[in-house]
Parts: structure tokens; sequence; C-alpha cells
């Protein structure tokens, strides 16, 4: 049985289709990403495979269980980060956090202990209005998972996170994975896609483009590979005579060569004592969206 069943949801706001008949399963234990930039539709999708927003079309079970309408049976089998704004007013972050523990019959003892896990305990005593951005995204995830549920859903869960606290983040969020819990994200980050997901959604204009593993995505573009040797090292003219390079040229980082035989080429530069400052890039998702769209990812 899938974790997520979705046949071909549907959402229209007058004229605009904001998500376009998605179909997408997703098996337990995995963990997804939406990938998309501003107004793809990616929190539409999942507020409709949340149960919080009517389909105008289709369908969504999530662990066998239809979403819609709503359905009690899953509540304590899904966790949804809620945006901060969604708090209760004038607690603390400790009240907070224990209340909606509560709410799920869950003690205060394991409340704390997720103040604890997102790094909040020094803040347990601050009403969540002071919190800082950051904080209060860690709490708002807290929040979603002091039941231990199932299945996660976070939305642009490290959006207001600086690079520590994203990793940070990161982190938890494999180890609740790794723990069995099946994981969805939205997201607007190339690298978290690929540092966390099994697979990638790549979404646009309501519709999922692509669904797959993020190093098949990248195979699938069949890119060649690009390999920058430090300036000085060989011209560009020596670097396009070597075997199964396609084009070289010169620039600021060095020279340049595109070839689809990284490991021949690699081999011709180490015997010629060539391989100073060398660095190999290969396709990233962003190749990908930029191959699917035709359009440079812009977040
Ligand atoms: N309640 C609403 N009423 C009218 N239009 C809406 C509503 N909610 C979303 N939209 C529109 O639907 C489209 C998809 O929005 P959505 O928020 O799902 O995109 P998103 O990919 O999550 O974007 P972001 O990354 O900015 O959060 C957008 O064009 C948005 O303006």
């Amino acid at each position: 049985m899938s974790a997520i069943d979705v046949q071909d949801l549907t959402k229209r706001y007058g004229d605009l289709t904001a998500v376009d008949g998605v179909t997408l399963q997703v098996a337990e234990g995995e963990f997804v990403g939406v990938l998309g930039p501003n107004g793809a539709g990616k929190t539409t999708l999942l507020e409709m495979i949340e149960g919080l927003r009517k389909p105008d079309g289709g369908e969504v079970r999530l662990l066998g269980e239809p979403v819609w309408p709503r359905n009690p049976r899953l509540q304590p089998r899904i966790g949804v980060q809620l945006q901060a704004s969604s708090f209760f007013e004038r607690l603390t972050a400790r009240e907070q956090i224990r209340t909606f523990a509560s709410l799920y019959g869950v003690g205060a003892g394991p409340a704390d202990e997720w103040l604890e896990r997102v790094g909040l305990t020094d803040k347990a005593g601050a009403r969540v209005e002071d919190l800082s951005g950051g904080q209060a995204q860690r709490l708002s995830i807290a929040c979603a998972l002091v039941h231990d549920p199932e299945l996660v859903f976070l939305d642009e869960p490290t959006a207001a996170l600086d690079p520590q606290a994203r990793r940070n983040l990161w982190d938890l969020l494999s180890s609740i994975n790794e723990s069995g819990r099946t994981v969805v994200l939205t997201t607007h980050y190339m690298d978290e896609a690929e540092a966390l997901c099994d697979r990638v959604a790549v979404m646009d204009h309501g519709r999922i483009l692509q669904f797959d593993t993020p190093a098949a995505l990248v195979r699938g573009l069949d890119a060649p590979a690009r390999i920058t040797v430090a300036p000085g090292t060989l011209t560009a003219d020596q670097a396009a005579a070597i075997p199964g390079v396609s084009d070289a040229a010169e620039d600021l980082d060095g020279v340049v060569l595109v070839t689809r035989d990284p490991a021949g080429v690699l081999t011709a530069l180490a015997a010629g004592d060539h391989l100073a400052g060398v660095s190999v890039r290969t396709g990233t998702l962003e190749d990908v969206f930029l191959s699917l769209t035709g359009r440079e990812y812009r977040a």
C-alpha cells in the first residue's frame, strides 16, 4: 500500500489552474520533495494532500484512507507543519508545544524533549510572538512531530533559517525519515532536495514535470561534464586537442573543458601533469529544471 496515493488532482482559482491533474504515489518510508518556483502550486497541492483544502477534481488517499471529507482516523497518524501564524496566542514555546501534545494525548515529557531536539530549550519560557522567524519555524516543526506521526508534511521548513540551522534541521529530518516515517516537504532549494530526498517531484505551472530520484533526473539530462583546470595550466587550444573534449574555453576560473568522457579526459590531464586545481561539475537539479522548463531556476 502506498503511504500517499494522489489521482488526477486539480484545483482552480477562477481562471487560474493552480494544480493541474496531478497523479503521484509515495511509498511508506520514502522522503519526497516537491520542488518548484514561487506560484508553481506546491502549497496548494500539499494542502489538498493533507486534507486541508477541497480539490475541484481528483482524489487523495493517505495510508489507504480517503482524506476528504475530513477524516478523523487520519489525524493522529499525520503531522502537518502549520505556519507560525497559526500558533495559539500569548503562550510560551513550552506551553504551545504542550498544548499541541495534549490534543493528541501526549504528555509534557515528550513535548519538552521535542523542544530540546529542535534547540529551543533555552527559549521554552519565551512567548511565541517574541521568537525569531527561524525559532518559530523550528517550534512549528516540533509541534507537527510531537505525536510521532507516521506521515509528515512540511511546507518550506527551512525557508527562514540561517545556513547552520538549515543543516541542523536537515539532520533532524533525515533522522525522522530513517526511523521509518514518510516525509514530504516542499522546497525552493535544489541543494536541499538533492541532499535529503529519495525522490523529487519537479513542479511548475500546477503540473509535475518529472518525479524521480535526484540522480536519475540528472542522468536523464545526459548533460556533459565540465572540467575546469587552474589558469595558466594549459591553453584553450591545448585543452581542445585532448581526445574526448568537445569544447574548451578560458574563463576567470581557468580553462573549462566540456566532455562526455570525464574519466578519459582526467587521465589525459594527469598524464600531462595538468591536474592542478582541477574541478569537475556534472549536471545538477538546476540543469534539470532548465531543461524541463526552458527557464533558469528562479526561486
Ligand atoms: N486562495 C487562493 N486564491 C486564489 N489564488 C490562489 C490561492 N492560493 C493560491 N493561489 C494561486 O495559485 C498559484 C499556486 O500557488 P501556491 O501557493 O500553491 O504555489 P507555491 O508553489 O506554493 O508557491 P510558493 O513557493 O510561493 O509558496 C499561485 O498563482 C497563487 O497565486
